[in-house]
């Protein structure tokens, strides 16, 4: 099934004290597909994406990447916490700085995510939405064959939850991989070609929506969750690529 896998998660759990929060999961991520990690408030999403961008270390299993790009991704949290006192054009000019991007991709990417008219304006006085969009310019300042996004539609309002989407299509349509996490059921149903359940900390299913669906014998993952709520027994099944 698919193309090569360019980020393989064997086995990975986690548990904080003597609690597991994460079950051993098996991904396998193939190369230049969009994956969603889907899933209710808690099921661990941010847990997996921050063992899998090394933030915290797993208490068993193994993450690789294989990965053409020295850096192997570029990771939008869930939030960031910028310096106030500090201007867009400030913070991206400094990574830029230490990923050796020109003025001309800072310019770009500023204008991508709509922060370039307020380049000069001081962090401080962001709106949530703002924050968020500039969280994203900071990822999307590099170049790399992977983009790791945690919620990244929060905070957003309409009109840039759109463009966040068309901006996930000409990243795939470039030829990268994607993965992030989001509970937003309609996001995850229009860019995601593979979707991983998660649901109180296990991956309860990894495949199309068209597989997903099947299995659980639902047309929406509206229905996925649901059924998972009645009956979170529910056997998990995975998909290899
Ligand atoms: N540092 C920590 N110490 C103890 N427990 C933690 C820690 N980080 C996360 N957890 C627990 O792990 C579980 C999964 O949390 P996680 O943040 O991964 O969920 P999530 O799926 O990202 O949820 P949300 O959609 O609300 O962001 C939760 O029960 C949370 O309380």
């Amino acid at each position: 099934m698919g193309g090569s896998t360019i980020l393989t998660i064997d086995g990975v759990s986690k548990s904080y004290k003597n609690r597991c929060v994460l079950h051993p999961v098996y991904l396998y991520i193939a190369r230049g597909e969009c994956v969603v990690l889907c899933g209710a408030n808690g099921a661990g999403k941010s847990t997996l994406i921050k063992l899998i961008t090394g933030i915290e270390q797993p208490t068993a299993g193994t993450i690789s990447f294989s990965t053409e790009k020295k850096k192997r991704f570029a990771y939008m949290p869930d939030h960031m916490n910028f310096p106030k006192e500090l201007t867009p054009l400030e913070i991206t000019s400094y990574y830029g700085k230490f990923l050796n991007t020109s003025m001309v991709t800072i310019e770009a990417t500023l204008k991508k995510v709509g922060l370039w008219e307020e380049r000069h304006q001081k962090v401080g006085s962001f709106s949530k939405g703002m924050s968020q969009r500039l969280n994203l310019a900071q990822c999307l300042l590099s170049d790399v064959d992977l983009y790791i996004f945690d919620e990244p539609t929060n905070g957003l309002d309409p009109y840039w939850v759109i463009q966040f989407k068309q901006l996930i299509r000409e990243l795939r349509n470039n030829g990268k991989t994607i993965l992030l996490s989001s509970h937003i059921m309609r996001d995850v149903v229009e860019i995601a070609d593979r979707v991983a359940i998660m649901f109180q900390g296990e991956v309860k299913a990894y495949g199309t929506l068209p597989d997903i669906y099947r299995t659980y014998r639902c047309r929406t993952l509206e229905d996925v969750f649901l059924s998972l709520h009645v009956n979170p027994k529910n056997e998990p099944f995975v998909t290899h690529v």
